[in-house]
């Protein structure tokens, strides 16, 4: 699975050029094209990244990737992330490493986003993978009943979780928030989920992707797969 995982980030850098301003994923196959992209950075090619989480920005500055922020640059051509989930639509689900936030916002600053996945991630109806909702930990039962009539709402329903960290405590984000984890099954309308979930006052972001994704990189036993959002 990392064999694959890496070919899809291979082929990613093929998209990249000299001098583009880059959004930096998050998570295992994030991490091969980080390492690629250091590679060739070391051989010479001019690139400047902004990293979508602290394990991010570590890794692109052991590679010694040159790194910026949202506020001093204006658009970044072109992002590449990997994803836990995502349909025919390129509509994703993100958030299994806990980066969705800054995931989101660098996506939604790029011109351009490539997901890059092993192909077990390509889904008919997205929802198997518990979808991410990055919470503020005030109020927390108030968000979670506003959660679930969302969900209701948008014809789903399931069991949430407060994500723990491997230390056994809560989980805590890049941004100090927490995660609840909803486990979903079959979400049929993510567009309509993704919105009512927006309009809660205690969710920070949600790991539902929309119309973010312009292109998957998709590495199978078979080859690899780019499929463009249409
Ligand atoms: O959204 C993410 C992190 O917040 C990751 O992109 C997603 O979890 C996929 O990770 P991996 O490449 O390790 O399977």
């Amino acid at each position: 699975m990392d064999g694959l995982k890496r070919q899809a980030a291979a082929q990613a850098l093929e998209h990249v050029q000299d001098g583009m301003k880059l959004g930096l994923g998050t998570g295992s196959t994030a991490r091969h094209f980080v390492d690629l992209l250091g590679q060739r950075v070391a051989g010479g090619l001019r690139v400047v990244g902004v990293p979508t989480s602290e394990a991010t920005r570590a890794q692109a500055e052991a590679c010694n990737i040159p790194l910026t922020t949202l506020d001093e640059v204006d658009r970044l051509d072109l992002t590449v992330d990997g994803a836990d989930e995502l349909d025919g639509a390129l509509n994703l689900i993100k958030g299994g490493g806990g980066a969705l936030l800054r995931e989101k916002i660098v996506a939604a600053a790029s011109d351009r986003m490539i997901v890059i996945a092993d192909d077990t991630k390509w889904v008919d109806v997205l929802g198997r993978f518990p979808l991410p909702v990055e919470v503020i930990p005030f109020g927390l039962a108030a968000t979670q009943r506003a959660m679930a009539t969302a969900f209701a709402q948008s014809g789903v329903s399931g069991q949430m979780g407060l994500r723990k960290g491997k230390d056994g405590h809560f989980f805590v984000t890049d941004g100090g928030h927490w995660i609840v984890d909803a486990h979903l099954g079959r979400i049929t309308d993510a567009p309509r989920l993704a919105g009512l979930l927006s309009l809660i006052p205690g969710v920070v972001e949600h790991g539902l992707f929309i119309g973010l994704a312009s292109t998957a990189v998709l590495a199978g036993a078979q080859g690899i797969r780019v499929v463009e959002r249409r």
